[in-house]
């Protein structure tokens, strides 16, 4: 490549940021501008001048986000067609689009539809694009560039103005887009934290990023196809493509752990998109913050959609008609209350369909009704003059009344759904009486202390148990009627505002009046979408979907009513109990048949030799694969180590051997639940006081993520990846739970360069791992 076409493109991208920059300043004036503005002590202007300043705050943090790497492609396009004699277009492809000050585009958002050629154009279908070039930055610095011509006779042209580059350029042509580009992309180092691809999205994958936002659609693919980051990619395309409705609304992105979460969260910000609401399924109801899980067999069962039922029924049997008439005492005088008085306010209570304690009220109306009228004959029949008056006067008094309080409460009970749950697991009578046809056996799996913290399957059980209760009759207080009359009226001035400043088209009434709260209170959509229960998202993004539950399905089907979802996973990983065994099984109960598939074919990940191992001891233990193609060899055979005497030394040298190999990257130790502590402490005893500056070496979960060395299990490693992983006694991950041989697949796969494999002594490699090529023993 001639070092002046470097240097040309070096001038585009110096534009490029000297544009940047000036918008950036201009935001920074408008925010001085704002923040300065006088406004006395009124409080609509007030109001006004923060939400202002928040949208400009917004702006300029997205501008910081895309500032490195800016660009990434160019496009040469034939205007007209080829034969029309037309100069060709050219179109520079970036994380964000710029104009010029005349309003030219001089950066294409990756998101608009012009880009898309950029990732789908091939040599058999090039949709007018003639070439296609990289580039490659570092930071702010344009450091290489890569062509691929996809128009022969272009080709021919460049051939008979400089023979060499065109011979380059013809040899170059490969299947993979922007093959250098994307190969150092996947051996670069990793960090702990997944970084965007947006820059070397590849067609298959450009296809669902980009497809439709209605609907659920489905992306199965094997470990390393991308899939994850598939996912983010598209949420940031489906942001840009339905701005007005996804920022009102919210996206929310669905993953595995506190690991995971933590390792995909910058990606969006660093595409400019901030305010997606990321929570693992342990945090998805508000106040609660799960992070362990039951035992596979409880597990299992809190995930099957008979629980709804049970649920349904423990609501149901705390509406209950005493079971004999019952003497209270009010102002003096002794009612007797009959049984069929409390069935009958029960019944009309019920029959609103409402939930639980929404329904009371009706509940409470009947029975003092029925009460007031039940006193007032008895007084009349005592020789009392009753009118109306009196009547509304003794439901006042009945109303009043503790021994009615006691009375209507014990017929029919506020709850929260935290009391229910707990009631539930806790009184081994009750939950007999609620399931005639269980085994004992069957109960004794929800059966707990009531002191015992709510689990990750638990939370879809809470979130069923608000469905049926509704909140609390104190919760549904004027605070909630005062916040909607207040964001009413916060819209209307929005509009007022948006008109006054001239700046229509900007920002919507809503989103300006999101910031109109006082500070301090004032929250975003993604703040406000979190903290409520009963927030619909625009769109939601499940990952790992292949291990959700049908409890944990129903609750994310509520929370996108539309069901407007993206659903990644690979059904050969399912390690959780309650894990579907198909796509149509876990959908079935939410979406029926209303779903579409899209396979992912392309292992970015993992090696080939490491790949070629992981899926044959897969197809060995018999899970369902999807097979991938690895797109690199790796430069290291996979190490198998035998311990000579206890296990942990052994994964001591293990690690220590890898890390001198390399010469840094991040490294994983997975190992069974039952060594973790173990494991963790004789690492972090030998390493943590390694000269590493002022860090330790080793972490445990996601707090090693940053560290060099992190202590994870198999179900802590799903989604992640690392330059290296050590396998502490596969054989165990594998035999220590129902689906073992998914969870030792899924440690097998997260490795982007080496993986070891430690066996305690006298062990023999497990099937598919056999005959690597270099056996150790240490310890
Ligand atoms: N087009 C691409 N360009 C550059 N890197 C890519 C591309 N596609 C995927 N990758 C990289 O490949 C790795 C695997 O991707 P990702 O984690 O999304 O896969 P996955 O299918 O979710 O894997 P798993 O099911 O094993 O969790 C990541 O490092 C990702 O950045």
């Amino acid at each position: 490549m001639p070092s002046s076409e470097l240097e040309r493109e070096r001038a585009v991208v110096a534009s490029f940021y000297r544009r940047l920059d000036q918008l950036r300043a201009e935001v920074e004036g408008r925010l001085v501008a704002v923040q300065r503005g006088n406004v006395g002590s009124n409080h609509q202007a007030r109001s006004e001048r923060d939400s202002f300043a928040r949208l400009h705050e917004d702006n300029l943090a997205q501008l910081n986000e895309v500032d490195a790497r800016i660009a990434f492609g160019r496009l040469q396009v034939a205007e007209g067609g080829p034969e029309s004699g037309a100069p060709d277009a050219i179109h520079y492809i970036g994380r964000i689009g710029l104009r010029d000050a005349d309003q030219s585009t001089m950066l294409l958002d990756w998101r608009a539809p012009q880009a898309g050629a950029f990732y789908q154009a091939t040599a058999a279908h090039p949709l007018g694009v003639r070439a296609r070039r990289h580039l490659t930055m570092r930071e702010r610095e344009l450091i290489r560039i890569d062509d691929e011509v996809l128009d022969a006779a272009l080709l021919d042209e460049l051939r008979a103005t400089d023979a060499a580059a065109g011979e380059a350029l013809a040899a170059a042509s490969g299947t993979l887009q922007g093959e250098g580009a994307l190969l150092a992309a996947l051996t670069a180092e990793r960090t702990g934290h997944m970084h965007d691809i947006v820059a070397t999205i590849q067609g298959e994958q450009d296809r669902i990023i980009r497809s439709e936002m209605r609907g659920a659609l489905v992306v199965q693919g094997g470990p390393g196809t991308g899939k994850t980051a598939v996912a983010l990619h598209r949420a940031a395309f489906l942001i840009y493509a339905n701005r007005e409705r996804l920022k009102s609304a919210g996206v929310l992105v669905v993953g595995p752990s506190a690991a995971f979460v933590h390792y995909i969260e910058a990606v969006l910000p660093s595409l400019g998109e901030t305010g997606v609401v990321m929570r693992t399924l342990g945090a998805l109801f508000p106040g609660v913050e799960a992070d362990t899980d039951d035992a596979p067999a409880t597990a299992a069962l809190k995930g099957r959609l008979e629980m709804s039922g049970l649920l349904a029924r423990a609501v149901r049997s705390r509406q209950r008609v005493p079971a004999g008439p019952e003497q209270i005492e009010v102002n003096g005088d002794t009612i007797t209350v009959a049984p069929s008085l409390i069935e009958n306010a029960i019944h009309r209570a019920q029959r609103t369909g409402k939930p639980h304690n929404v329904a009371r009220v009706t509940f409470v109306k009947a029975a003092i009704a029925e009460l007031a009228t039940q006193l007032a004959t008895q007084l009349a029949q005592a020789g009392a003059a009753i009118d109306d008056s009196d009547i509304a006067a003794l439901r006042e008094d009945l109303r009043e009344s503790y021994a009615v309080r006691v009375l209507l409460n014990t017929a029919w009970l506020p709850l929260t759904p935290e009391k229910l749950l707990g009631d539930l697991y806790a009184r081994p009578e009750w939950l007999a009486e609620l399931t005639p046809r269980w085994s004992p056996e069957r109960r004794a799996l929800l059966l707990r202390e009531r002191s015992v913290p709510m689990t990750v399957s638990d939370v879809a059980l809470l979130d069923e148990a608000a469905e049926l209760l509704g909140d609390m009759p104190a919760r549904r207080s004027a605070a909630d009627k005062e916040r909607e009359r207040q964001r009413e009226a916060d819209i209307e001035n929005a509009r007022a505002a948006i008109a006054n400043m001239g700046v229509e088209g900007m920002v919507s009434a809503e989103q300006l009046a999101d910031g109109f709260a006082e500070r301090g209170e004032r929250m975003s959509v993604a703040e406000r979408a979190a903290s409520d229960r009963t927030w619909t998202y625009g769109h939601v993004v499940v990952d790992e979907a292949q291990e959700l539950s049908a409890m944990q399905w129903r609750m994310l089907v509520r929370k996108s009513p539309m069901r407007s979802f993206t659903i990644v996973g690979d059904i050969a990983q399912v390690s959780s109990p309650a894990g579907a065994r198909s796509w149509a099984e876990a959908l079935h109960a939410g979406f029926g048949d209303r779903w579409r598939l899209e396979q992912l074919s392309v292992n970015y990940r993992t090696p080939a030799q490491i790949a070629r191992a992981a899926e044959s001891f897969a197809a060995d233990a018999g899970l369902p694969i999807t097979p991938a193609r690895a797109v690199r060899e790796g430069d290291w055979p996979i190490d198998t180590v035998v311990a000579d005497g206890e296990l942990a030394p052994a994964v001591l040298q293990a690690v220590r051997s890898v890390r001198a190999d390399a010469a840094g990257g991040n490294l994983a130790v997975i190992v069974p639940a039952a060594a973790l502590d173990g494991i963790a402490d004789a690492l972090g005893a030998a390493l943590n006081d390694e000269p590493a500056g002022s860090r330790p070496v080793v972490g445990r979960g996601a707090a090693g993520l940053d560290l060099p060395v992190a202590v994870l299990t198999a179900r802590e490693a799903k989604g992640l990846e690392f330059d290296a992983v050590v396998i502490a006694d596969p054989r165990a991950i594998v035999e220590e739970s129902p689906r073992g041989a998914a969870a030792l697949y899924v440690a097998a796969t997260r490795p982007t360069q080496r993986l070891a494999m430690v066996y305690p002594r006298g062990e023999e490699p497990l099937t598919g791992f056999a005959g690597a090529e270099k056996v150790s023993t240490f310890g």
